[in-house]
């Protein structure tokens, strides 16, 4: 088998807000082509350390490194060029309502200086058919439900067709049905668009049907890496845990 491509690495990380130390010395790295899912309990850092992987967010200390580029130090200019391998979709949508789903998909081509407007109209529909939703573009975001909606951040974060996508928490809210779908839109990326996707999620039903790779951030460090199929023979506590939904704390004593 030929070796790992490495899209994003990075060494080290530290970060920290105020006094609040969130990410304590995280060294990771993130294949092409592959779907990786980041874990572990609430306030651990996972949003942190993917806004590190797109230049979102600059360490204190520590290496990204974006296919061989150290992103360390490079001009906003730079970054830029960075930043469009990379789409991203926020939590909870982060939809404009006062624009309809076209003009929200069409936000990032416009903002990196894109004037062509036929181009634009194409990506458009184009990235609305890739989350099957064709021909929506002239809908308003709150005629919307929940799971569309998330379709259609999905939309805009791979209209500029990155080579990796980034989700931040894309189940969160969503019935299992619904939930199912974003899942197959995830794999549909990554077979039929040749995209990398990294993922921050709860929901882990969907982390054993769409992971090839687990990682377990524990209190800004890595605490565990390795495929789903490793996660659910894992022994440790604290893994066995958290897969299981358990608090971990004796509730009967
Ligand atoms: N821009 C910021 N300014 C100050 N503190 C921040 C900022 N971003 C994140 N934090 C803090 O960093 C910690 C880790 O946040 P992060 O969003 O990465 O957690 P998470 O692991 O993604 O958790 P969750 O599952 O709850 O989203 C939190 O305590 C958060 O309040």
């Amino acid at each position: 088998m030929a070796a790992k491509e490495i899209f994003v690495e990075v060494r080290d990380l530290h970060k920290s807000f105020g006094t609040q130390k969130v990410l304590k010395g995280v060294t990771a790295k993130v294949y092409k082509g592959e779907t990786l899912v980041l874990l572990g309990g609430s306030g651990g850092g996972k949003s942190v350390l993917m806004k590190h992987f797109i230049g979102l967010m600059a360490p204190d200390s520590g290496e990204v490194i974006v296919e061989g580029e150290n992103i360390s130090g490079m001009s906003e200019r730079e970054l830029g060029k960075i930043r469009r391998k990379m789409g991203m979709m926020f939590q909870n949508s982060a939809l404009f309502d006062s624009m309809t789903v076209g003009q929200n998909i069409a936000f990032p081509l416009r903002m990196g200086g894109e004037k062509d407007e036929q181009r634009i109209e194409r990506l458009v529909d184009e990235s609305l058919e890739i989350v099957r939703l064709p021909g929506q573009m002239g809908k308003m975001p709150s005629d919307l439900s929940g799971g569309m909606r998330k379709r259609v951040a999905l939309a805009r974060a791979i209209v500029d067709r990155p080579a990796c996508v980034l989700f931040d928490e894309p189940h969160a809210g969503l019935d299992p049905i619904t939930a199912d779908s974003i899942d197959h839109l995830v794999k549909d990326l990554q077979a039929n668009h040749e995209m990398t996707n990294v993922i921050v999620t709860h929901e882990m039903r969907s982390v054993f049907r769409i992971a090839d790779r687990v990682m377990f951030l524990k209190e800004g460090q890595l605490y565990w890496e390795g495929t789903p199929e490793e996660l659910k023979a894992a022994t440790d506590p604290e893994l066995k845990n958290f897969i299981e939904g358990r608090s971990g704390e004796d509730w009967d004593a």
